[in-house]
């Protein structure tokens, strides 16, 4: 599109910015309740949370709170949540097979906020990582992550997800061919309802940092992820991605980590006009914090517009572990 716009002084583009009003009228997106995913760490234990140190104001909360969480999300009009369990060295197996336990914490955590806060939307995560013993995505052989044998192992967890009454799937694994075997499996298994949200453009980035410690991967994870994950230098690749996942039943798709990725973001609104997510990871999260608290920047600010940011880079909807906090300033 190429607007008609005269010339000076016919043309002064000042006077839409005039005023609070007009600059309103003229506004192209907002931010809006309706586009947040809040994620969130579940913990065993009961009636406990604790704080992460590398992510100011988030904490990891017990089954029991988690469900309280979801409810007060819920309340503040958040449609969706989306849990990751913090698991210690014992839970981390060689097998992994705590991954598709229907008890595990994330099974438990799904059921519990069902229970409490039944009209959210409750998103999971699939990857071995955080029963893994050493931390990875996927299955270790002799030194490499395998491919083939990990899709088994995320269809079980999947399914299990499923079972507890997930509503999102979101495979964050970056296997290849998991979303066809997921999304199968779910056909055949009488789960054709659940819908899946694609990490599908996930990048081998290093804002995940903050995330690690949350879970508790950082102590667990041996070498990197730059087999599975995308490499940051590439573009192409993520539409390739994309639309191979949609091919394979993906219902959403995601671009992880956000605000650095906002070029792929549009790039994937404008080829596939798919309902298109991305991910403020916690490195973000973290890096908008601590300037805040530092007083070097105004952090209510800074967070609303990095997070407007997403809705005009074509984003119909953001995770963010400021959900929440936005959500109570919207609503005010
Ligand atoms: N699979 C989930 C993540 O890797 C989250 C990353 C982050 O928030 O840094």
């Amino acid at each position: 599109m190429k607007p008609t716009i005269a010339s000076f002084p016919a043309a002064r583009p000042r006077r839409m910015r005039q005023s609070a009003a007009l600059r309103a009228l003229a506004r192209q997106n907002t931010l809006t309740v309706d586009d947040l995913i809040w994620p969130i760490f579940v913990m065993d234990g009961k009636d406990d949370e604790t704080p992460v140190a590398s992510m100011p104001g988030v904490v990891r909360r017990t089954v029991d709170r988690i469900a309280k969480a979801a409810l007060e999300a819920q309340n503040l009009g958040i449609p969706a949540i989306c849990i990751f369990p913090y698991t210690g060295l014992e839970a981390r197996t060689e097998d992994c097979a705590m991954a598709w336990d229907p008890d595990n914490l994330t099974n438990q955590a799904i059921r519990a906020i069902k229970d409490a806060a039944p009209e959210i939307a409750v998103m999971t995560d699939i990857a071995l990582d955080p029963y893994n013993i050493n931390g990875h995505d996927g299955f270790v052989e002799n030194g490499k992550i395998v491919n083939d044998r990990t899709v088994e192992a995320l269809v079980k967890m999947g399914l299990a997800q499923a079972a507890a009454g997930a509503d999102i799937l979101g495979p964050s694994d970056m296997m290849d061919g998991r979303i066809g075997a997921i999304r199968s499996a779910l056909e055949s298994e009488g789960h054709q309802d659940v819908t899946i949200l694609s990490y599908a453009a996930k990048y081998a980035s290093s804002f995940y940092g903050p995330f690690r410690d949350a879970v508790g991967a950082s102590a667990a994870l041996t070498g990197d992820k730059k087999t599975y994950q995308m490499d940051p230098g590439n573009a192409d690749e993520a539409l390739r991605l994309v639309e191979r996942d949609l091919q394979e039943g993906a219902d959403m798709v995601m671009v992880k980590p956000g605000m650095p990725y906002l070029d792929i973001c549009r790039r994937v609104k404008d080829s596939f006009g798919v309902p298109t997510y991305a991910y403020q990871v916690s490195g973000e999260y973290a890096m908008l914090q601590a300037a805040a608290q530092n007083g070097w920047l105004d952090g209510e600010k800074v967070m609303m517009e990095s997070l407007l940011g997403f809705k005009r880079a074509g984003c119909d909807g953001i995770l963010t572990y400021f959900a929440t906090t936005v959500a109570r300033l919207l609503n005010t």
